[in-house]
């Protein structure tokens, strides 16, 4: 089939390349043109692994190309729109220019029974109204709601491989025409037993953002009993392990540390709590205030955490910190708690050196000022303190007794709680872990 991909970032690239290796032909649009000059020249515009393995296969087979002319989407029978949907500045709402401008572009060239997917994750009632909008234009032309889950990090084998897949289409015979177009489209995965789930629009709109407030909240939960933990005495990683036995319960996103950050959890539940308000039903959503503000404090938990273990000040004091990114393996900084915290330990005085294996580069271009450097050893020479920030496995698998050797001071915060205390408390550290002894 016939495709067009409008934005080509981190969703984007990634759904493009992955609809050619489903079989399609793909044509990916994107107003940057950086992203689109290294996606035309078959390299990956950010660090996602599989994504340069993937990219280098289709480019090959003459399915996938890239271009930033807006009218290249001119014969394709099915339209992704994949364009960001970022909180709006000084507020919580989503800034939904991007999807308004990506829609008013594919409408001059829509054909009758061409198929609209809207991706990106939007407010609800988005879908009815960009609906109405292309109805206006090409009225036999249908729009699905198509919401995606894919994480950061494994986002071509989600994409491949996705746990379900939710259209929300309209009803009637468009809406059963354009639900099995999409049915095409996703032949691999469906045939492989994926979970398929039709429903509205409203209905797919909101699994989208249910989904992320479930897991930021999950986050938050066990962050808040690392609070207890740590006033009480107790471990939170024993227990999270005792009660993610529960399968009720599930153990996964219960790591409780530095809380969550990146593209999307911080900004859709904030978000999700703005539309309630506009919709008259904020009260449903109050608690997701507490999971953000729970979420937050994380990040000043660790910072004076920095400051009792330098005897009361970092002014001055050279902090080693180990991570940029929001996540491992990804290159994202946005909405970082790492680079806050690394931004704030700053502000206050202290002499920070921070690295990360992939995301420096997207690091300096928010926080210029910062002393960036390209490994673990750099980082921690002569320093008094040592964070951990972002889960990389270099970092979670480094030598407490080797790393000794180079600092000033032989103190840790492991602010992702991957290390083990008995190890690094023997080779002489003070460790500390979030809501652990
Ligand atoms: N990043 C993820 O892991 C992820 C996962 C699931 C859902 N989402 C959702 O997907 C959407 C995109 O996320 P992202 O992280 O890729 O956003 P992003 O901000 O990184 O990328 C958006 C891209 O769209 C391009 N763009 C903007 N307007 C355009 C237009 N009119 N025509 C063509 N291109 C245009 C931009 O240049 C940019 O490259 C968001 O709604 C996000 O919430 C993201
Ligand atoms: O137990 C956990 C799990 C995650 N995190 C943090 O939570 C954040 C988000 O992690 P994750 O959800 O894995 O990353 P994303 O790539 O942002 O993916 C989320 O956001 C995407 C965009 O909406 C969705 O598609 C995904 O399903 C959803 O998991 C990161 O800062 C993690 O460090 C924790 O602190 N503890």
């Amino acid at each position: 089939m016939q495709i067009s991909v409008i934005g080509c970032s981190y969703l984007g690239a990634v759904t493009s390349s992955c609809l050619a290796a489903l079989g399609h032909d793909v044509v990916g649009v994107d107003i940057n043109e950086r992203i689109v000059a290294e996606l035309s020249a078959g390299r990956a515009p950010f660090f996602e692994p599989g994504l340069q393995e993937i990219l280098s296969e289709q480019g090959s087979t003459g399915r996938l190309r890239y271009t930033t002319d807006p009218s290249a989407v001119a014969g394709s029978a099915v339209h992704f729109v994949c364009v960001g949907t970022p909180q709006r500045a000084g507020e919580n709402a989503a800034d939904l220019r991007q999807v308004d401008s990506a829609v008013e572009g594919l409408l001059p060239h829509l054909r009758p029974g061409d198929v609209v997917v809207g991706k990106s994750t939007v407010p609800v009632g988005t879908a009815a109204r960009l609906a109405a909008r292309i109805a206006e234009v090409e009225p036999e032309a249908t729009l699905v709601w198509n919401p995606e889950f894919l994480r950061e990090g494994f986002a071509v084998e989600d994409t491949l491989h996705p746990d379900r897949i939710v259209y929300g289409v309209p009803d009637g015979p468009a809406g059963e025409r354009a639900r099995a177009i999409l049915d095409e489209v996703y032949a691999a995965p469906l045939s492989d037993g994926t979970p398929l789930v039709v429903t509205d629009y409203p209905t797919a709109e909101l699994v989208k953002v249910a989904a992320n407030s479930f897991l930021a909240t999950k986050i938050s939960f066990i962050n808040a009993m690392a609070e207890l933990c740590e006033v009480a005495g107790g471990d939170v990683t024993a227990l999270a392990d005792a009660i993610g036995h529960d399968d009720r319960i599930g153990r996964k996103f219960l790591n409780a540390g530095l809380g969550f950050g990146g593209g999307c959890l911080p900004k859709d539940i904030r978000a999700f709590m703005a539309r309630a308000g506009e919709l008259g039903a904020d009260e449903a959503l109050t608690f997701l205030r507490e999971v953000d503000t729970i979420n937050l404090r994380r990040r000043d938990r660790v910072v004076e955490m920095a400051r009792q273990i330098l005897g009361g000040a970092v002014a001055d004091r050279r902090i080693a910190v180990l991570g940029a990114a929001f996540k491992p393996n990804s290159d994202d900084v946005r909405d970082s708690p790492a680079l806050d915290v690394a931004a704030r330990l700053d502000q206050h005085g202290a002499d920070v050196r921070v690295t990360d294996p992939h995301a420096i580069p997207n690091a300096r271009a928010i926080h210029p000022h910062l002393t960036y450097v390209t490994s673990v050893d750099e980082a921690v020479d002569g320093s008094d303190l040592v964070l951990l920030v972002t889960e990389w496995r270099e970092y979670a698998t480094l030598d407490p007794a080797a790393l000794a050797q180079k600092v000033r001071g032989a103190a840790i915060i492991d602010a992702r709680n991957v290390l083990d205390p008995v190890a690094w408390r023997g080779a002489g550290w003070t460790y500390r872990g979030l809501g652990r002894p």
